[in-house]
């Protein structure tokens, strides 16, 4: 048996991606609708200062193409909390002119491919990508993706040195992106219907074009990567949130 690697955790993770529903919205009166956006950004609020207490963070997204309208990115210390978000969002009025079109399950992930002699959890780089506040970066762009097991191509069963190599060679392709592209990756084995969500935040959504193109040469994706539905967003700054639900 091939060694697994291991893995550190850190916060859960729900991306709730909506489409609006701009008909029923429509009919609503202009009061009616700056009630419901009122409603959100005291969700927002309540949001925003969790994240200052640093007990989790968020992001708000809308989302280009006809996949959804916006997302939500949400990252708390437990399933409970990330649960609660979500039907507290859906007992919202705004949430009854939404169409939930895809979510994503999964928790914060770290592995061990690159060791480091230090204790994780005593260490702050690794503390605060366990626990990331997220960026108010332009543009975001997530997918879901699963390494191949099928036939020759398996990489469950490729001995650790080769996972390390390739992951070696993956992070370095990543490195040359800093400062560019932030990525968050998320485990999900268990938990949803990929092994891993890919979240990636940068102020130039040409650099997601770049850097996902690069990373489809190098081994790990070239050979192993298998990949879900792609969403790229733009960032929804609170003070937009009225903007884009506004009906003339
Ligand atoms: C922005 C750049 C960037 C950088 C610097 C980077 C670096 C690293 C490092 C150092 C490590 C390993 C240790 C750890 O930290 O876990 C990883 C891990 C991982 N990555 Fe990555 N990755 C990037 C970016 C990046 C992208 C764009 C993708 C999507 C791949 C593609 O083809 O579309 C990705 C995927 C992953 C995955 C699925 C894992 C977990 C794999 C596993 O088997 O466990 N990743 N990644």
């Amino acid at each position: 048996m091939s060694e697994a690697a291991k893995t550190l955790e850190g916060w859960y993770s729900l991306h709730d991606f909506r489409a609006i529903d701009w008909t029923s919205w429509k009919m609503l009166s202009s009061d009616e609708r700056q009630a419901a956006i009122h409603e959100f950004l005291s969700l927002l609020d309540k949001w925003n200062t969790t994240q200052s207490e640093k007990k989790g963070s968020h992001a708000l997204y809308t989302v280009v193409g006809q996949k959804a309208d916006f997302m939500m990115m949400v990252l708390r210390p437990t399933l409970e909390e990330i649960n609660e978000i979500e039907n507290e969002f859906n007992k919202t009025k705004l949430a009854e002119y939404t169409v939930p079109t895809f979510s994503y399950v999964s928790v914060v992930e770290l592995s061990n491919y690159l060791p480091s002699d230090q204790d994780p959890y005593q260490s702050p780089e690794i503390l605060a990508r366990l626990y990331p506040i997220l960026p108010k970066s332009k543009h975001v762009c997530f997918y879901p993706m699963d390494k191949r097991r099928q036939g020759n191509d398996n990489w469950y069963m490729l001995p650790m040195e080769d996972r390390r190599n390739m992951m070696r060679s993956h992070g370095m392709i990543g490195r040359q992106y800093a400062g560019k592209v932030k990525q968050i990756i998320t485990g999900s084995v268990g938990f949803d219907d990929y092994e891993w969500g890919v979240t990636l935040f940068s102020d130039d959504a040409i650099q997601f074009k770049k850097l996902v193109y690069e990373m489809r040469f190098d081994e790990v994706s070239a050979r192993y990567g298998e990949f879900g539905s792609f969403f790229v967003g733009n960032l929804l700054e609170e003070d937009r949130i009225a903007q884009l639900l506004h009906i003339n």
